[in-house]
């Protein structure tokens, strides 16, 4: 029996893929993996027991990625299983900068009880107009799932796609439509584009990447889109550009108290991800990562540890080992396995930075006592009995 907990709401379609070897439990201290939106983990402990956390989204920066890693727990997430209604999103919010539709609602609600207001509209129109998308040059920074979808869907509006992407993946790169230009400087995108989204993980290297020096390279006038993080932005130097005209506005889906006070934002709660049918998706994916961990240990989609398909065990008996990326750790593995009498039918070993994951499939009914033998190496983090 495995036990898992919710840190958020997760949809029931992905809950129902778990099968009846699975209870939920409230207290994460009694759970072997965790399913999470974006609560925030960096403040909590693990204890020895949790063994996976399966993050129903894209972004992972509500969790502690290295402290997990050094404890052996693997961290999933769901790529591309919210890309869809994030581009969506987007969509209306390049809407709502185009024309101030959100004004114009508001003024049709202040003059609700006008009787003239068929006549009143046509005099105040004029204060919400605004320009059209096609035409229009689009820059979108991060051309990932969600990049990609949103870069083509401007494409089909008749806009002047341009992309950039340091790490551009090949799958991503064939998903562009073929007449959207793929620059390989920001400095590149900012300098032609009237609308600038980003869609990057918030990690050391992207925070606060849109800050003064960007603003300075752009257009006068240009429209930022936000639906990424917050911490992407630099908000004093988005007040400032906001404030002299220099963005014109910024859509985000990450309001904070300092974007509340600033002109010309359009926010919106972070919505990206919130339609039935991102959440089923992103449960479902979730729930399969958990299960495919628990039950043969294998690793889909995970964000600090290595990728590792060891198919289903067909052998007497299967060990995972989670360790450090250092020398002559197979060495003592396989010693430990050999002392005790014991032949390796299949062995597979992964490696992702400083962590690394080995398989073993054994000849013998694996036992408590491997395990803890394995466990006492020095550089092992996590040693899991599957069968
Ligand atoms: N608003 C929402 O509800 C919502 C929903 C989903 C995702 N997100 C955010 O959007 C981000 C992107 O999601 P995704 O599904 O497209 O992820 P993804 O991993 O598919 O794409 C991210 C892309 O960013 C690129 N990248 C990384 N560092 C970069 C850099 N320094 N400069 C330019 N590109 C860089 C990567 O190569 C990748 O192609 C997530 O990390 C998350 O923070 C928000
Ligand atoms: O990174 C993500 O997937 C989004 O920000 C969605 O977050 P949510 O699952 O909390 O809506």
């Amino acid at each position: 029996m495995f036990n898992y907990t919710c840190l958020n709401p997760i949809a029931q379609v992905g809950l129902d893929e778990l099968s009846d070897q699975y209870q939920k439990v409230e207290d994460i201290n009694d759970a072997d993996a965790v399913l999470v939106r974006s609560a925030a983990m960096h403040d909590m402990e693990f204890s020895d027991k949790l063994c996976a956390i399966a993050r129903a989204g894209a972004g992972v920066n509500n969790i502690p990625l290295d402290k997990c890693a050094d404890q052996g727990i693997v961290v999933f997430n769901t790529p591309g299983a919210n890309a869809n209604g994030v581009k969506e999103l987007v969509l209306c919010g390049m809407l709502l900068a185009a024309r101030d539709i959100a004004g114009g609602m508001e003024w049709v609600k202040e003059n609700a009880s006008d009787e003239n207001i068929g006549k009143a509209m046509e005099k105040a129109k004029k204060q919400f107009a605004g320009t059209e998308l096609k035409g229009k040059k689009f820059g979108v920074i991060g051309l990932g799932a969600i990049g990609v979808l949103v870069a083509n869907v401007a494409r089909h509006l008749g806009m002047d796609v341009y992309g950039v992407d340091p790490f551009l993946s090949v799958k991503n790169a064939l998903s562009l439509s073929r007449d959207i230009t793929v620059v390989k400087s920001y400095d590149e995108l900012y300098e032609i584009c009237d609308y600038i989204t980003v869609h990057v993980p918030y990690i050391p290297d992207t925070k606060g990447m849109l800050n003064k020096e960007a603003f300075a390279k752009m257009k006068d006038g240009v429209v930022i889109l936000n639906y990424a993080r917050d911490l992407l932005v630099n908000d004093e130097d988005m007040k400032a550009a906001l404030e002299s005209g220099k963005v014109a506005r910024y859509v985000t889906d990450f309001p904070n108290p300092a974007v509340m006070q600033m002109p010309h934002v359009i926010a919106t709660p972070h919505l990206g991800a919130s339609t039935a049918e991102s959440e089923d998706n992103c449960a479902v994916m979730a729930a399969h990562e958990i299960s495919e961990f628990m039950e043969n240990g294998n690793i889909i989609n995970s964000v600090n540890y290595p990728n590792c398909d060891a198919g289903v065990c067909n052998t007497k008996g299967r060990i995972t080992v989670a360790h450090r990326n250092i020398p002559k750790m197979l060495n003592r593995f396989t010693e430990v396995l050999s002392d005790e009498g014991i032949n390796i039918d299949h062995m597979t070993n992964k490696s992702r930075g400083d962590y690394s994951y080995c398989v073993f499939d054994i000849d013998a009914d694996s036992t408590q006592e491997i395990a803890d033998k394995l466990n006492a190496i020095d550089g092992v983090l996590k040693v899991r009995v599957i069968k």
